[in-house]
């Protein structure tokens, strides 16, 4: 599903140049779950802005759904990002303004789905998230871990073939952690590929696979015994 070879990414300010990506080789199969750790600064976001393409490789390449992803021009881009990824943040990143039915249903109205069918479709989602009671409320009524629901629901909703996820419980207390955490799992359960940033380590032991960010460099790749996520609780 996702391969890349000695990829490489600096930043420039000013005169000083951060090398933060030294040459990353990985790659992910289809319906694989799997963590991206490492301290503070060691690439983890940089890593996933690139899977996400949301940010482009210095050197190296990178193969999503056997697509090569280099110098594409921004509408191509652009079509394949809402065609194959989904996004999880930390900060859930819904609307304010607009309910927890219409949140999920944005990516599809920018699909030019129609109002009915988005409505149905965007309600089977909340559904399978657990919160069809919810759609009508506004995200400042929810709590943080219904938020992360709706975001999830809202990420489903276009079916992308990667799900990328940017510290999901990092706003979230432990308990809501690993409720959310078993929703992700239940999705990877169902075949979809996901890939998960995260600092802590009980929830990276709650993937299948941990890849261990070190100074621009992949220092470990270990399976993992799968625990399930309620076990914890
Ligand atoms: N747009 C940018 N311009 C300049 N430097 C950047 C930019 N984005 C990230 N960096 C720097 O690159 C390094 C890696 O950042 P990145 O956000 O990828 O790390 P991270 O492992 O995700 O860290 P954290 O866990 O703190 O989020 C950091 O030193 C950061 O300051």
């Amino acid at each position: 599903m996702i391969t890349i070879k000695d990829l490489h990414k600096s930043y420039t300010m000013g005169t000083n140049s951060l090398h933060v990506l030294k040459g990353i080789n990985f790659s992910v199969q289809e319906g694989e779950l799997v963590s991206i750790m490492g301290s503070s600064g060691s690439g983890k976001s940089t890593l996933l802005n690139i899977l996400g393409m949301l940010d482009e490789a210095d050197e190296g390449s990178y193969t999503l759904d056997g697509v090569p992803i280099k110098n594409l021009n921004e509408k191509i881009a652009a079509q394949y990002r809402n065609k194959f990824l989904g996004f999880i943040f930390q900060s859930f990143n819904l609307i304010n303004y607009k309910s927890a039915l219409d949140n999920v249903g944005m990516p599809l109205y920018y699909q030019g789905m129609k109002r009915k069918e988005r409505t149905e479709k965007a309600m089977a989602y909340l559904e399978k998230v657990g919160l069809a009671n919810w759609a009508h409320h506004m995200p400042n009524e929810l709590s943080g871990g219904q938020k992360q629901r709706v975001a999830i629901a809202r990420a489903l909703a276009s079916d992308p073939k990667v799900l990328l996820a940017d510290e999901p419980t990092g706003a979230l207390d432990t308990k809501t952690s690993y409720e959310v955490m078993d929703l992700i799992q239940g999705i990877n359960d169902e075949g979809k590929t996901i890939l998960i940033v995260t600092h802590e380590d009980d929830i990276a032991h709650m993937t299948k696979r941990i890849v261990n960010l070190k100074d621009g460099l992949i220092i470990d790749d270990t399976a993992v015994d799968q625990v399930r996520a309620l076990s914890h609780v």
